[in-house]
């Protein structure tokens, strides 16, 4: 790195923080002189060396001017560092015999800040105190090989590069030390604050937890900053969690963020205390918290509290999975447990629908009529001036805006019908695969299935590309997803991390694909204990057809083999998805793509929530309804009103 370039980006980090340039370069060239104009070094961690080498500076500078109070003449810093600075007050990393004063600024602003060296230093009157003590140590230091990279040279050398310099405590170079956060390319997908379990160490050999790194201090992104003592009975932490999720956050040394507040607090208050820490005034806090909330006679129980902390902690792994498809999908999509309440979900995560068995699902190029395709159509359909036929189903109109968005209109019409469904919505099977499944020889009539409108893509045997604009579900998903442990007791559920328009693809339900009566079968033969994701039923078609046979009345199971489809919670009435019935590769509607779509504009971390359209008053059906914990206003699950706030709790 060019060497200014590297001094003007310290300044302006440290600047950021509130320290000026003045502050930072005498501090700067002390540490580009101990190491070696090694820039890597001082940036490492985001310039953790550099701070704590402030800090040191600063607390040298205050222990000094009280042991020599106002001596006279000694009340300026002057450097006597020859070397470094140019005339542009530019910080050089290469050592020099050159001798230059540093400039008349630094040394204003030292006295402003009433900063008292030991001694003022001239070019050849430079002190060979404690700091050359010091130095060498610190050349020992690295001798031993403790930098975290770059060369430690000979230490004779440098000795005799580094007389004449200022006075304050060299910093040591640092090995490393473990980061509470492991990072590569600062995803949050590499957080993982949590000895593993054996547990967990099941689950990473299986690829589904990354290393953990053994912290006491965080869990669940959750980082102790004070506590009553070390039992921690009170506890003050600081909740990073959406930092380390959405931002290129990392979390920073607890000790340079409380000698930041440190230094607030004192600079700002004349009276402040010069003993006054922000670490003590918090664990201070926690103390009073504990001894106001202790009833009498409850001290003796410290001990067992502590208990209890251990083994909650130990019965509540935080998990965080960078990648939950295994690579399968074109983004990855995390999953995060905040609460540690849940075991992490057992299923295969499959990108595409697959037949379990006895499914029919005829896909064949012959099955496509020439007036079904587009062949003639080359690169993107929607850019030509005449929709092709792919827009036929649609009513001659695409149903995608060339960015990709559904359009307005149809997303309305979708809606609409399901929000406001009328009698002409509903078509009736003379002999309804519902139906019959429940009861094979005496059938109930036909409940009714709701008529749906398609969208119809581009495939396989049409002219134009990959990136045509009618090409969106079968590109799969593009945006930024996170499963994540929901709060109201919904188990875990799909949010988005990142803001979504309306009328933007989300994902598909995948599954397996199984017949009516495969899935009646699994339902009730299935231990009970299964937390059964809901199976959508492909019943668009079903009106249309006098004798469905059972191989063709399919739906879609995701329990033991799906996406993140699988993870989308319901919500009364007003979700803000809605699932689209997508005709891809196959002309009939026996077998079809469900596709959910935003339908209003989703902000990040909102949950992404489906209305299943369920009866909660069904009592025939199959599958027992759950206790709606949507938190609609419009929640029509009757055993939910009245009970007031939705319950609160991690699982
Ligand atoms: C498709 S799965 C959704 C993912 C599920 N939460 C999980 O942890 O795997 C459907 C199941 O989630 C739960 N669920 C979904 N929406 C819910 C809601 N509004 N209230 C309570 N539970 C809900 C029910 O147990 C339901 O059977």
């Amino acid at each position: 790195m060019a060497p200014n370039a590297g001094a003007e980006k310290a300044f302006s980090f440290m600047m950021d923080l509130g320290i000026s340039k003045e502050e930072v370069k005498p501090v700067l060239i002390k540490l580009l002189r101990v190491y070696e104009g090694n820039w890597e070094l001082i940036e490492d961690d985001n310039y953790r060396t550099l701070l704590e080498a402030y800090f040191d500076f600063e607390k040298e500078q205050v222990i000094e001017g009280e042991r020599k109070p106002n001596a006279s003449g000694h009340g300026q810093i002057s450097t006597g560092e020859p070397f470094l600075v140019d005339g542009d007050d530019r910080v050089l990393p290469i050592m020099d015999s050159s001798s230059k004063k540093l400039s008349a600024e630094v040394k204003k602003s030292s006295s402003k800040k009433n900063i008292k060296p030991s001694q003022t230093f001239t070019e050849d009157d430079r002190p060979q105190t404690s700091s050359q003590a010091l130095h060498s140590t610190m050349s020992e230091a690295k001798k031993t090989s403790n930098l975290p990279r770059g060369s430690a040279k000979d230490s004779s050398q440098t000795s005799a590069r580094h007389r004449g310099q200022i006075e304050m405590n060299p910093v040591k170079p640092r090995a490393k030390k473990p980061k509470l956060v492991f990072s590569t390319n600062h995803n949050a997908g590499d957080l993982c604050v949590k000895p593993p379990s054996n547990q967990d160490q099941d689950l990473q050999s299986k690829n589904l937890v990354p290393a953990c790194i053994n912290n006491t201090r965080a869990y669940n992104g959750n980082i102790t900053i004070a506590s009553s003592s070390r039992l921690e009975e009170v506890k003050l932490s600081l909740n990073c969690e959406s930092a380390l999720a959405g931002l290129n956050f990392r979390i920073p040394d607890l000790d340079i963020a409380m000698k930041f507040m440190d230094r607030k607090y004192l600079s700002s208050s004349k009276t402040a205390d010069p003993q006054f820490s922000t670490a003590k005034l918090l664990n201070d806090l926690c103390s009073i918290f504990l001894k106001l909330g202790l009833r009498k006679g409850s001290n003796s129980n410290l001990a067992n509290t502590h208990t209890e902390y251990a083994s909650l902690e130990e019965r509540k792994p935080f998990n965080f999975i960078s990648d939950m498809t295994k690579g399968s999908e074109k983004v990855k999509i995390s999953l995060i447990d905040e609460f540690g309440g849940e075991a992490l979900p057992k299923f295969n995560y499959i990108p595409c629908n697959i037949i379990y068995q006895s499914a029919t699902v005829n896909i064949s190029l012959a099955r496509i009529s020439d007036e079904g395709c587009c062949s003639d159509c080359s690169g993107d359909c929607l850019s030509s001036s005449l929709p092709c036929a792919c827009a036929r189903e649609t009513g001659g109109e695409f149903a995608y805006t060339p960015q990709g968005l559904l359009k307005d209109e149809f997303l309305t019409a979708c809606a609409t019908m399901k929000t406001d469904p009328k009698d002409h919505h509903f078509v009736y099977c003379q002999e309804c695969p519902l139906e019959k499944s429940k009861n094979e020889y005496m059938p109930e009539r036909c409940k009714g299935h709701m008529v749906r409108k398609f969208i119809k893509e581009c495939w396989r045997k049409c002219g134009c590309d990959m990136l045509c604009g009618n090409r969106i579900v079968q590109r799969g998903i593009a945006c930024k997803l996170q499963v994540f442990l929901t709060r109201e007791g919904k188990g875990w559920g799909l949010r988005t991390l990142e803001d979504l328009p309306k009328g933007t693809f989300v994902c598909e339900y995948i599954g397996e694909i199984l017949t009516n009566m495969e899935l009646y079968d699994r339902i009730v033969h299935e231990s009970g204990n299964d937390r059964h994701t809901y199976p959508v039923t492909l019943d668009a078609d079903w009106g249309s057809e006098k004798g469905l046979k059972d191989e063709e009345a399919l739906c879609l199971d995701a329990t033991y083999n799906g996406n993140v489809g699988r993870f989308i919670n319901h919500r009364c009435y007003d979700a803000n998805l809605i699932d689209i019935p997508v005709e891809i590769e196959s002309p009939d509607h026996h077998y079809y793509h469900l596709a959910f779509f935003t339908n209003r504009n989703v902000s990040a971390y909102e949950e992404l929530t489906w209305d299943y359209g369920i009866d909660f008053d069904d009592k025939d059906h199959p599958i027992k309804a759950f206790r709606c914990s949507c938190g609609s206003a419009f929640c029509h699950d009757k055993k939910q009103k009245g009970k007031g706030k939705i319950k609160k709790s991690g699982s």
